[in-house]
């Protein structure tokens, strides 16, 4: 263990770096949370990356997440500064990015107005209706699964954010703002802008900065789709469309929340950006945790065949499906969507058991290692839902089942003032999902000529700070006739009775 120094506190482990650059060149371009955990063996939970003269905290426990980011989120709730990404390409609109202001205080209360327990109640028929058009499609066409689990989350958002549907994924408004979501992954991922690391550079002249004009064509672009997203809102409630959206209670209230449009247009632009990719990646692990662990799809099926019978699973069965709660949880826990957690900045000078950190500190909550971390998690690395569900697991288990496992508050979702505000509307996504999926069908891995398996890795992951498995293949089989029948019939007509 570090020895104290002389002022009394103790030095903060971390790899040794080299001079200037630091740590820069040691981490790996992709899957970073994969070396950041190796890291937390050696250093422990708490340790120290020098980047460029930048110090970066990265956090691999709940505990001490929770400790700094949750108890303390009066002074760790910020965000960096990124000059391309929240400078030059999001002019300091987008609420993901922002520091933690009187700006952010304003956008944080719309999103919890449009998120909220009741509001996300409100958007079940939309899930119900969306969901219905997911099982025939994947039953159809499994291994087109990326499109039908994308075209499931942001069919949810862009409905409930703008009052639209989508019906093949391919309208013009639904590419651009996906093209957007591309466009942001990128600009952000550490390492993407050299400016990112070398303010300095922001102040160089245009033609000496092309990244300026870049930024500047995709601020432009963004915030012209924003903008007549928001129009079209507006000029179908001057004449008298009566459906509710997100954006529509923004501009009913606009004068309570103190936004200007355009702030208010990034608000739900932002929160179509975090929450369509995040969920529909989510499915996607839980589609690989079916074909390698089938006894966790068995026993699901078994709870629901006995619990809901053979009609389909509704969100007031929920209390009745624990098995189905825990797979999903765990799903969670096993392949974290923001699987290098996102990084808060510290705004003051703090110390914290016997470490000093610097005011401007960037803390990174390493999700792959936190839900790795065998003391809360036994047999981190195996797919485990009983852990949630079994008192032999008491750092995990949590009674009564009918409301536990949750996914409220679950650190997939991040920490303190800064946490998912989408976290209701993502649980009643990926419970209705999951459960409707294992009731329609089984998912399976895929056979060869001979009958035999074909080997499918563990993990073989996207990159960027959102990940979901590379593609692969899984076959899915109809449990029967009838319930297909019954998918067909009960999707026409929750088609007939959508709200427009
Ligand atoms: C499985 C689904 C999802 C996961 C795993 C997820 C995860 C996260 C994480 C880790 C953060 C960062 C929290 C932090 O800084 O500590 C975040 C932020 C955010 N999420 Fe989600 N999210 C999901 C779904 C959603 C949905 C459905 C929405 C919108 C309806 C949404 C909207 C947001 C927004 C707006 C932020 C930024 C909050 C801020 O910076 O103040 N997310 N999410």
């Amino acid at each position: 263990p570090p020895t104290k120094t002389k002022a009394g506190r103790k030095p903060l482990p971390g790899p040794p770096g080299k001079p200037i650059v630091g740590n820069l060149f040691q981490i790996p371009p992709c899957h970073s949370w994969l070396k950041f955990k190796e890291w937390a063996s050696t250093y422990g939970p708490i340790f120290q990356l020098n980047l460029a003269g930048r110090q970066h905290i990265v956090l691999s426990t709940e505990k001490v997440a929770n400790d700094l980011l949750r108890e303390r989120g009066t002074y760790y709730s910020s965000r960096e500064f990124l000059p391309m990404a929240s400078g030059i390409v999001s002019r300091e609109m987008r609420p993901l990015l922002l520091p933690y202001n009187d700006l952010w205080r304003r956008t944080r209360k719309l999103m919890h107005q449009l998120t909220m327990s009741t509001a996300a109640d409100s958007y079940q028929p939309v899930q119900d209706y969306e969901s219905k058009r997911l099982l025939i499609s994947l039953l159809n066409e499994p291994r087109r699964y990326e499109k039908w689990f994308e075209l499931y989350a942001s069919g949810v958002i862009f409905r409930i954010g703008f009052s639209k549907w989508i019906e093949t994924g391919e309208e013009s408004a639904v590419k651009k703002i996906i093209q957007v979501n591309h466009n942001l992954e990128r600009v952000a991922s550490p390492g993407a802008y050299l400016v990112d690391s070398m303010p300095v550079l922001n102040r160089l002249p245009d033609a000496m900065a092309p990244f300026k004009k870049e930024g500047r064509r995709l601020h432009e672009e963004e915030l012209t789709l924003f903008r007549e997203l928001q129009s079209d809102v507006r000029r179908a409630v001057e004449k008298g469309y009566e459906g509710q959206s997100f954006t529509r209670t923004f501009l009913e209230n606009q004068s309570r929340y103190q936004l200007s449009d355009d702030e208010g247009a990034y608000v739900i632009g932002t929160l179509f950006e975090a929450g369509s990719g995040t969920t529909a990646a989510a499915m996607m692990s839980y589609c690989l945790a079916m074909c390698h662990f089938p006894e966790w799809q068995k026993k699901m099926q078994d709870e629901i065949d006995e619990q809901v019978g053979d009609r389909m699973p509704e969100f007031s069965d929920m209390p009745n499906l624990p098995t189905v709660r825990a797979v999903i949880k765990e799903v969670l826990r096993w392949r974290p969507v923001t699987a290098g957690g996102f990084p808060h900045q510290l705004t003051k000078d703090d110390e914290y058991d016997g470490f000093f950190f610097k005011k401007g500190t960037i803390f990174h909550p390493n999700q792959w290692a936190i839900h790795r971390d065998p003391v809360s998690y036994p047999d981190p690395d195996n797919f485990r839902p009983d852990r949630w569900l079994d008192p032999k697991f008491p750092t995990t288990y949590k009674e009564p089942l009918s409301k536990f496992p949750s996914l409220q508050n679950f650190s997939c979702f991040g920490f303190g003032r800064r946490i998912c505000p989408g976290q209701n509307i993502a649980e009643r996504s990926l419970y209705i999902l999951t459960a409707r999926i294992a009731w329609s069908g089984s998912i399976f891995k895929v056979k060869g000529p001979d009958g035999k398996e074909l080997p499918l890795p563990l993990y073989d992951y996207t990159k960027g700070f959102n990940t979901q498995p590379e593609h692969f293949d899984f076959d899915m089989v109809v449990r029967s006739q009838d319930r297909h029948e019954f998918i067909k019939k009960s999707l026409e007509e929750a088609r007939s009775r959508r709200p427009e």
